[in-house]
């Protein structure tokens, strides 16, 4: 390499340096645009070079994603819509073709199966997703399937997925139950709430406004939104805007986004408040569950406490009971008034509360509990922490037994008398999954 080559390599010379030499300079300019030329054409083909790596990494995605949703798409198809259809069938004079979102769900399948029992055609879309064990979900679709409802996995957020149900089928009703439940959960995980509670919420109700013909919507609210209402029992004429919970404040949300589609474009809206719903096939999060659970283990609970040490109390309502609630609130829902998206008349809009109206304290349904399971719970009496329990709650539920006869039956002792039955039967997932040590 010549000399002046190896300096400018290990020195590479500034223009300010040569200034005072012409030839140098003229030098030094024919290399730096020499340089300059070199470069923008390396650079140019580089940036060929990256286009194309660009262009082919594309399509090769397009071809893996077209590919994927192909071979793996769990739903579409000719024998899925069939499927569906023939879920939806309605067999008898007068009856009604269900979509229940959270079909998979606690009380989504026991209303799923006393719809289809009925003659009603019902079909259910789930997520499965794994806020609790998942295999319990699966086992209520075998139950479900073993009857004649199938339930679609898809996340009521998808709203192609919702919208190629409606194409199959013209639903005449919703039961919307798909939700993100729990009180305390939201603490960990807000943005499932608002993910499912909010967003899914409004991805539904979008599909539901256009379809034709459009359906009657009964869904899910929660005794939560009184929050921090002293009033007792609560009617659904009292305050509902001090939520003690972001689950609450989202159950309030959909109360106010649903009563907005009612409004704007006539659809037919129910909103049911369940009082802390229990019983079989239950949701191994909630207190009386997981209580079951610990106590066949040998392991102690917590039991909260509120202020002064007073005892928390809620107004446990048996699953029994809410199916009928469910029922009679499809029952008597009235239509939606639009079509093609418009409102075309007043459409009705309800909220009712579904409890039992007797509130029981936390210590007496660990009594009962004990009582049921013959074996002493091992106790820890700690304060409510405050992460969005209420003290207690009381269902008024005078407005529903006025519109549909709802009149609960169950007490505690005998509801969970059956849970316990249900934990302990063989043949299910309750005792070999959940409820074994
Ligand atoms: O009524 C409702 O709307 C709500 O009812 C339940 O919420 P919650 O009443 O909090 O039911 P649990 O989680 O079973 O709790 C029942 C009682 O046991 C207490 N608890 C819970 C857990 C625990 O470890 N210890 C304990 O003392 C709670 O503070 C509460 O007073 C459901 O989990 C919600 O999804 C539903 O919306």
């Amino acid at each position: 390499m010549p000399a002046a080559d190896l300096e400018d390599e290990l020195f590479p010379s500034t223009p300010g340096k040569f200034k005072g030499e012409r030839n140098a300079h003229y030098y030094f300019m024919n290399r730096q645009l020499h340089r300059c030329f070199a470069s923008t054409s390396t650079m140019f083909l580089w940036a060929l070079f990256l286009i194309a790596l660009t262009a082919s990494y594309l399509s090769f995605q397009s071809f893996v994603d077209t590919g994927s949703r192909y071979f793996s798409a769990s739903w579409g198809g000719i024998q899925w819509e069939n499927n569906v259809r023939k879920s939806a069938e309605i067999r008898r004079s007068g009856g009604m073709s269900v979509l229940v979102t959270g079909a998979a769900g606690f009380v989504g399948s026991h209303v799923s199966l006393a719809l289809k029992k009925r003659g009603d055609g019902v079909v259910g879309i789930d997520n499965f997703n794994n806020y609790y064990d998942p295999s319990l979900k699966k086992a209520r679709k075998t139950l479900l399937s073993n009857h004649g409802v199938f339930v679609v996995e898809g996340d009521i957020n998808d709203q192609k997925i919702l919208e190629k149900l409606f194409d199959t089928v013209a639903f005449t009703h919703v039961l919307h139950l798909a939700a993100q439940a729990g009180v305390r959960y939201a603490i960990e995980n807000p943005h499932s709430y608002v993910h499912s509670n909010i967003a899914g919420l409004v991805s539904l109700l979008e599909v539901c406004k256009s379809a034709q013909p459009q359906p009657s919507i009964v869904w899910a609210s929660s005794s939560s939104v009184y929050g921090l209402n002293e009033k007792s029992p609560f009617s659904e004429l009292d305050r509902t805007d001090r939520p003690a919970s972001l689950y609450a404040a989202t159950k309030k949300a959909g109360e106010e986004i649903t009563h907005t589609y009612n409004h704007i474009y006539g659809l037919s809206i129910t909103g049911l408040r369940f009082f802390t719903v229990y019983g079989p096939w239950g949701r191994p999060d909630m207190a009386y569950f997981s209580f079951t659970r610990n106590i066949l283990q040998g392991k102690p609970i917590t039991i909260y406490r509120g202020k002064n040490g007073k005892e928390l109390a809620r107004d446990f309502t048996y699953i029994d009971d809410v199916v009928k609630g469910c029922l009679g609130a499809l029952d008597t829902s009235g239509q939606s008034t639009g079509t093609g998206g418009k409102k075309r008349g007043p459409a009705p809009y309800r909220i009712f509360n579904l409890g039992n109206t007797q509130p029981v304290t936390v210590p007496t349904l660990v009594g009962i509990l004990e009582k049921n399971l013959k074996v002493k719970a091992k106790k820890n009496v700690v304060e409510m922490p405050g992460n969005g329990d209420v003290p207690f709650t009381h269902a008024n539920i005078s407005l529903a037994r006025r519109d549909f006869g709802y009149k609960p039956t169950t007490d505690l002792q005998t509801g969970l008398k059956k849970f316990v039955r249900w934990c302990g039967s063989s043949q299910i997932l309750g005792r070999k999954i959940l409820c074994d040590p």
